[in-house]
């Protein structure tokens, strides 16, 4: 890789690709026997961990033993939940050895050969499973220093035949395993927000899982990156295994970074984003980062990411949880329109901008969102219609098929585009680009807040 120098401007987006088309991944890099590591990778002051204030006491997640009386243990949940948004769970359903075994399969698969691995090296997520460095290679400011391997499991058939056989019936036996958990985990959950117990479940938030293996190898300059920058996690509950290399994954409790120490047959959880909004706050998403590996030895993780799958529902605040003292903090949406959100930033703006983005405070009160005059009118021979509402008070004023929800119209010059390309492909009244450029003209000019 070339190296910084006054002759010759370091072309970023070069080496970027130059590296993903090697497909070599970071691993493959490393078995190069490369002493420092590329300028790519160095991450801007702001990502890399600063010094902890002296004399604090050594802070560790909550360890929370499933196997006291049902109201201890709900109440230790809800706590942690709501302060931290991360625990560990032990003397739960499934054995040492099989988190041992899901943990040894995967990284078998990256100790294996860079010839071997290199087959399977592809970031096509519609594929539903990938095998590459840092999703958002091209998006962020600077990549970091571990590879990953994506699995979706459901709600579609996992495409099996991409993923490596050594792997699969670890992946398949887990997978099992952990939702069976997960069921029992979010009835504890709703159980704390005093709301039915299968409440998740019924909002189909078991049902779009996704495996996320990460593979953390030894960093030569582990002081210039990162392993994984902070990020929360778009999702409605997060359940992760790690392997004994400790040290490296933190959790963000005011100023300072705690520490998730490995503890034998313990299960990480914690809240994501969704849940957040779906508890109308009461439990916290919160920022999480794995530094980059200074020891010998990789690092492992498996990380099962649970979301909904229904794709008609509106998700928001349970209902239950929102009354006059405590009002609606966030819009409803669709969870379509929130991953496109999730998708169009990288990891690090995502936390940022998103909850935000859905917070009701965030919208001015009093507006009534929904289509475009011009659009409504424009369309008469297709009904496109949708969700005319005041988000203050999350209140439908008409509603009918719902092409779009005020999230979509609101969401981005790119998908307020989408949203009028579906109309205009619908529309049999509107075929010609004339009026298609008036449209966006219009949008452009009612300002809509991006
Ligand atoms: O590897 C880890 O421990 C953290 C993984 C993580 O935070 C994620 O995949 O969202
Ligand atoms: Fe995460």
């Amino acid at each position: 890789m070339a190296s910084l120098t006054t002759e010759h401007k370091y072309d970023r987006l070069k080496e970027v690709k130059q590296f993903d088309e090697s497909q070599i991944g970071v691993k493959g890099l490393l078995d190069t026997g490369i002493t420092t590591i590329p300028p790519f990778f160095h991450q801007p002051p702001e990502n890399l961990p600063s010094p902890q204030p002296k004399n604090q006491p050594r802070l560790t997640v909550p360890v929370i033993d499933l196997s006291q009386d049902r109201s201890t243990v709900v109440d230790e949940i809800r706590g942690a939940s709501s302060i931290l948004g991360f625990f560990q769970i032990v003397n739960h359903s499934i054995s040492v050895t099989s988190i041992e075994s899901v943990l040894k399969d995967m990284k078998n698969f990256y100790e294996q050969t860079t010839e071997y691995k290199m087959k399977f090296y592809n970031r096509e997520v519609e594929k539903g499973v990938t095998y590459s460095t840092n999703m958002d290679l091209y998006k962020s400011k600077a990549a970091s220093w571990r590879d990953t391997i994506q699995v979706w499991l459901s709600p579609m058939e996992p495409a099996w035949k991409m993923v490596p056989e050594m792997c699969r019936k670890a992946l398949a036996d887990w997978d099992k395993a952990i939702t069976g958990l997960v069921e029992e985990l979010m009835s504890i959950l709703c159980e704390g927000l005093g709301i039915k117990r299968d409440k998740l479940k019924e909002w189909s938030c078991l049902e779009g899982r996704l495996s996320i293996s990460h593979y953390y190898p030894q960093c030569p300059q582990p002081e210039l990156t990162v392993g994984l920058t902070a990020h929360t996690d778009p999702t409605v509950l997060t359940v992760l295994v790690q392997n004994e290399i400790g040290g490296l994954l933190q959790v963000k409790c005011g100023e300072q970074w705690v520490e998730v120490e490995p503890v034998p047959g313990a299960i990480v959880v914690n809240i994501g984003d969704l849940l957040q909004m779906m508890s109308n706050d009461i439990y916290r998403s919160v920022e999480h980062r794995v530094l980059a590996n200074n020891v010998e030895g990789a690092r492992v993780s498996v990380a099962h990411l649970f979301n909904p799958s229904n794709r008609e529902k509106l998700f928001g605040p349970f209902p239950e949880l929102i009354s006059a003292e405590k009002p609606a903090v966030y819009h409803e949406f669709l969870h379509e329109d929130f991953m496109r959100r999730v998708l169009a930033n990288n990891i690090e703006t995502a936390r940022v901008s998103i909850s935000a983005f859905f917070s009701i405070q965030a919208t001015k009160r009093g507006d009534i969102y929904g289509p475009f005059l011009e659009l409504k009118e424009c369309c008469k021979e297709s009904p496109v219609t949708s969700h005319d509402r005041c988000p203050a008070f999350g209140h439908l004023v008409a509603s009918s098929v719902s092409l779009f929800s005020t999230t979509n119209i609101l969401c981005s010059l790119q998908n307020l585009e989408n949203c009028i390309c579906n109309i205009y492909k619908e529309s049999t009244l509107v075929k010609n680009s004339d009026k298609y450029f008036r449209w966006r003209f219009n949008l452009l000019q009612k300002n809509v807040s991006m």
